[in-house]
């Protein structure tokens, strides 16, 4: 029995000391130290407990310890397997420049070369290797691989790009352990290992390459870096892939070359390094081989039988160029790169609709950006923004170019228009009905006289219920045919017309009086008849005055292209009296006879449309109005919107208080049922339901408030009257008067027609006795006329209408001063400049407090005069502290007018009593400065 020490144990077996000390110990046989010696038992339990270990693990312990022990060491204690991009650069240089030398004769035998290069073309994407040629033969590459090995662990390189292509390497082509790693000849534990020893493909490369399998597989054969990749092992179709089968042309084939990512990486094709070696080269192979999976040895190397298993291994994952095949890894490019580079052919322009101006908040979603990236944007070019800024068109347009998208301008579309568009009505649908007809003419001209002569005849023609009411409208009935007759005053119905571009008549009757002739109202109206573009029928009235001249108005009227039928023309001209009713009745065939060449028709059959004629406020029935129905036919019960109103038609009457239930096309009636009072001029619709009339109703009155505001910005004034007769934009200056007494409102009217010059017809569109009303001011507004107030005042409500419509309203004691203004005006040399005159100082010299009056100031006039009725400012330190008017003026116990400089004087100011010694009080005037 010989008894041997451990240590020479350990060197036998070529085991550590260690390792036999823990087998023994293990086994509780006492071993102190590699010094202790060991009975042949215990020598046969260490061979037989570390021989079976031994065996499964030699082939990695020897690799790993021999080869890779720089590594392994670096493994343990740094995260080497993450390689980065620069370590694996740096690392891995030297041993593929090694390679590089080996791999090129390699590369010149076979045509599987350049595939293998692919794989190994996982080390790098450096260009370095595409240049270095190499000559040797394999031996030369062992050689040279160990001389580098042994040259780079001098260095400590090795140790880098061994840690390198240990971690990260998918492919264990890569590895150069494997291919010339001196440690893998010198392993005994590989040597010995019969699998490997006897597998010919292994031991003498050529086997390999002319294995049946491989052959059919070139694909996986050559390319190990396939193998390594779990992904495509487990891939059924990979070995059948032509693609890869075809590998050599590989680096050339057109597609990799078209892909930035392989072409740019020379690498790949060249890297001889990987071609030669065939131990690199035929590890996918042994992944497949099933001789090579059962071997002990291999099956228990994860990393070599089990390819998948070396998927598993994060660091190769996650390395960038080793982690993956480059081909591989460059098809991924590819394909992630590929839609990138087509991007911008795709990219269409953008473009956005916005309104003329918008906030940057909106902006940004219609941009669809955040807002607040927007701001910082814009930040960053020196444009201070919040996102609630209002910006223009032009700016946002500018913005938006930065993020490519186009802007358009938004159409504003007119939305209470297009709620009231209407679509062509069927022309079957349609049906004769009664002409709408409305009279207009110079003031005094018998238009009223003329219309109640109408009315009368009609009424002793027959008609039942005699008159009764005044609607704004009335029918008569001539031989069973019908007539609408608008009596109120034909400017307020073209005005309407003019707000909504609603034709309210068919028909205009021009009463020029026969003794009066053509006056301006009547070229007013005249034009007011031919821009709605309906027919007009003169009627000379007053014939029966003896002054009256026929032939004179005939005359006058075709300066105005009204030529009378015998005189060659078309306008009919009928001689009329309303005081004798002479050719009353022609008037009305007239009538009828020019509906009937314009074949009135409109469709009954329908919901109901139409104008309101005039609306007040009962008090007992509430809003009532006067509808003129238009087409359809309005039904009691029906829903209706009303421009901003809107009800259920509660009860209907006609011209004649008539309860009706129903009014077709052509018929005035009055209703009840609105919410509120609509103005004269707006559109009814007969609604579906109350939902939709509400609706309508909201639309319009958001719509209408818009459409005022802007209304109101061109509105006229006085002011700036002549700037606008120059500019063109003014031809008439429609004015409304109100006041006192109706003799001074003629006076007025009078004087201001005769105004009118050449560049500017002065036109009253509206006068009358009384406050200046809300109707005044509506008028005023949609004539864009201006007001003349003579010894009246607007009421409270006209007064607000008039400011948020901004009519121009003017007030008067003196007639040649409202005169005077317009002349003025019109010739640009209104509105004189008010500016303050300072008039006298005083000083407070004593304050006492009384009841009921407040804060009384005893003062001295220092300079000038103070009057009773000036303005004052009380300034302390030249600071002004109160500015106003006096409550009091006094000497003594006497209220003065005004006081002198050098006097003394006791004052109170209105509504203000801290007034204190030593204040001093500045008296001022408002002083008319003429332009
Ligand atoms: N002789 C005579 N006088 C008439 C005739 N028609 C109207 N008049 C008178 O002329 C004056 C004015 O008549 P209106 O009917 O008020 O005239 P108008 O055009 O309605 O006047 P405004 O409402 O102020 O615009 C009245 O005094 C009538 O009596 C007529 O045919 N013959």
């Amino acid at each position: 029995m010989v008894k041997i020490r451990i240590h020479e144990l350990a060197k036998e077996i070529n085991k550590d000391s260690k390792d036999i000390i823990k087998v023994l110990t293990d086994h509780n046989i006492e071993a102190k130290s590699h010094m202790s010696t060991i009975s042949d038992e215990e020598i046969a339990l260490i061979r037989k407990t570390l021989a079976a270990p031994q065996e499964q693990e030699k082939p990695k312990a020897s690799r790993i310890s021999k080869v890779y022990h720089p590594q392994n060491s670096g493994m343990k204690t740094s995260p080497n397997r993450n390689f980065n991009t620069d370590r694996n650069q740096s690392g891995v240089q030297p041993a593929r420049d090694t390679q590089t030398r080996q791999e090129h004769p390699a590369a010149k035998q076979g045509e599987r070369r350049p595939v293998a290069a692919q794989a190994a073309d996982n080390k790098s994407m450096d260009n370095r290797h595409v240049e270095k040629p190499s000559e040797t033969g394999r031996m030369e590459e062992k050689k040279s691989t160990d001389r580098s090995f042994s040259d780079n662990r001098k260095t400590g390189e090795y140790q880098k790009s061994t840690e390198t292509a240990q971690a990260g390497r998918l492919a264990q082509a890569s590895r150069p352990a494997q291919a010339g790693r001196p440690a893998q000849d010198n392993r005994p534990a590989q040597t010995n290992r019969p699998a490997q020893t006897n597998r010919p493909a292994q031991a003498g490369r050529p086997a390999q390459d002319n294995r049946p399998g491989q052959a059919n597989r070139p694909a996986q054969a050559n390319r190990p870096a396939q193998a390594g990749r779990p992904a495509q092992d487990n891939r059924p179709g990979q070995a059948n892939r032509p693609a890869q089968a075809n590998r050599p042309a590989q680096a050339g084939r057109p597609a990799q070359d078209n892909r930035p990512a392989q072409a740019n990486r020379p690498a790949q094709a060249n890297r001889p390094a990987q071609a030669g070696r065939p131990t690199q080269d035929n590890r996918p192979a042994q992944a497949g081989r099933p001789a090579q999976a059962g071997r002990p040895a291999q099956a228990g190397r994860p990393a070599q039988g089990n390819k998948p298993a070396q998927s598993n291994r994060p660091n190769q994952g996650n390395r960038p160029n080793q982690g993956r095949r480059p081909n591989q890894g460059g098809r991924y490019n590819q394909r992630s790169s590929a839609p990138m580079a087509e991007k911008p052919k795709e990219e269409t322009i953008k473009v956005i609709i916005i309104p003329e101006s918008l906030t940057i908040k909106e902006l940004a979603d219609k941009l669809k950006v955040n807002s607040s990236a927007l701001v910082k944007k814009l930040f960053l070019q020196g444009k201070v923004v919040t996102i609630n800024q209002e910006i223009d068109f032009a700016l946002a347009e500018e913005i938006a170019m930065e993020y490519d998208v186009i802007c358009e301008l938004e159409e504003k579309i007119d939305v209470i228009e297009e709620l009231l568009k209407e679509e062509e009505e069927d022309a079957s649908t349609l049906k004769p009905r009664p002409p709408v007809v409305c009279v207009m003419g110079h003031v005094d001209h018998g238009k009223t006289s003329l219309l109640d002569a109408i009315r009368k005849e009609n009424v002793i023609s027959g008609e039942a219920g005699g008159i009764t009411q005044h609607i704004g409208a009335y029918v008569v009935d001539i031989k069973g045919e019908k007539i609408t007759f608008l009596d109120t005053p034909g400017h307020e119905a073209f005005t309407s017309m003019r707000m909504r571009g609603a034709m309210s008549t068919d028909i205009a009757i021009l009463v020029v009086a026969a003794d009066d002739g053509v006056m301006p109202q009547t070229v007013e109206a005249i034009n007011h008849a031919k821009a709605a573009k309906i027919p007009i029928i003169v009627a000379i009235n007053k014939i029966d005055k003896p002054s009256a001249n026929i032939e004179r108005v005939k005359q006058e009227l075709t300066e105005y292209e009204l030529i009378p039928e015998d005189w060659g023309g078309d306008t009919i001209f009928v001689p009329v009296s309303a005081h004798t009713k002479e050719g009353i009745g022609t008037l009305l065939e007239m009538i009828l006879l020019t509906a009937e060449v314009g074949e009135l028709k409109e469709n009954p059959d329908r919901k109901a449309r139409g104008l309101v004629i005039e609306a007040r406020l009962d008090k007992g029935k509430g809003p009532i109005a006067t509808l003129l129905v238009q087409k359809g036919t309005l039904k009691v019960g029906d829903h209706i919107a009303v421009g901003s109103s809107y009800g259920k038609v509660r009860a209907m009457t006609d011209d004649k208080a008539r309860k009706i239930r129903s009014a077709g096309p052509s018929t005035p009636v009055e209703i009840l049922g609105l919410d509120n009072v609509p103005n004269a001029g707006d559109i009814f619709v007969a609604t579906d339901n109350d939902k939709d009339a509400r609706r309508f109703a909201e639309t319009f009155i958001s719509e209408g408030r818009e459409r005022l505001i802007e209304q109101t910005k061109a509105k006229l004034s006085l002011e700036d009257l002549f700037t606008q007769i120059q500019a063109g934009d003014v031809k008439e200056l429609n004015i409304i008067i109100k006041g006192d007494v109706q003799g001074s409102v003629e006076a007025l009217k009078q004087s201001l027609l005769k105004l009118s010059n050449e560049e500017v017809v002065v036109k009253v569109i509206h006068g009358g006795v009384g406050a200046i009303n809300e109707s005044d001011v509506i008028l005023a507004s949609a004539s864009n006329a201006i007001i003349i107030g003579f010894n009246v005042r607007p009421d409270h409500t006209a007064k607000e209408i008039a400011d948020k419509e901004k009519v121009n309203v003017r007030l008067y004691r003196v007639i040649y001063n409202a005169l005077d203004d317009v002349e003025a005006a019109m010739k640009g040399m209104l509105d004189p400049v008010f500016q303050e005159k300072v008039i006298g100082h005083a000083l407070v010299r004593q304050t006492f407090k009384a009841s009921g009056v407040g804060t009384i100031a005893g003062a001295y006039v220092t300079d000038g005069i103070l009057k009773r009725d000036c303005s004052v400012r009380l300034l302390r330190d030249n600071v002004v502290v109160y500015e106003g008017k006096l409550a009091s003026l006094k000497r003594f116990k006497d209220d003065v007018k005004e006081v002198r400089d050098g006097y003394e004087f006791g004052f109170v100011l209105e509504k203000y009593n801290d007034i204190r010694e030593d204040d001093q009080v500045e008296a001022f005037e408002m002083e008319e400065i003429p332009r």
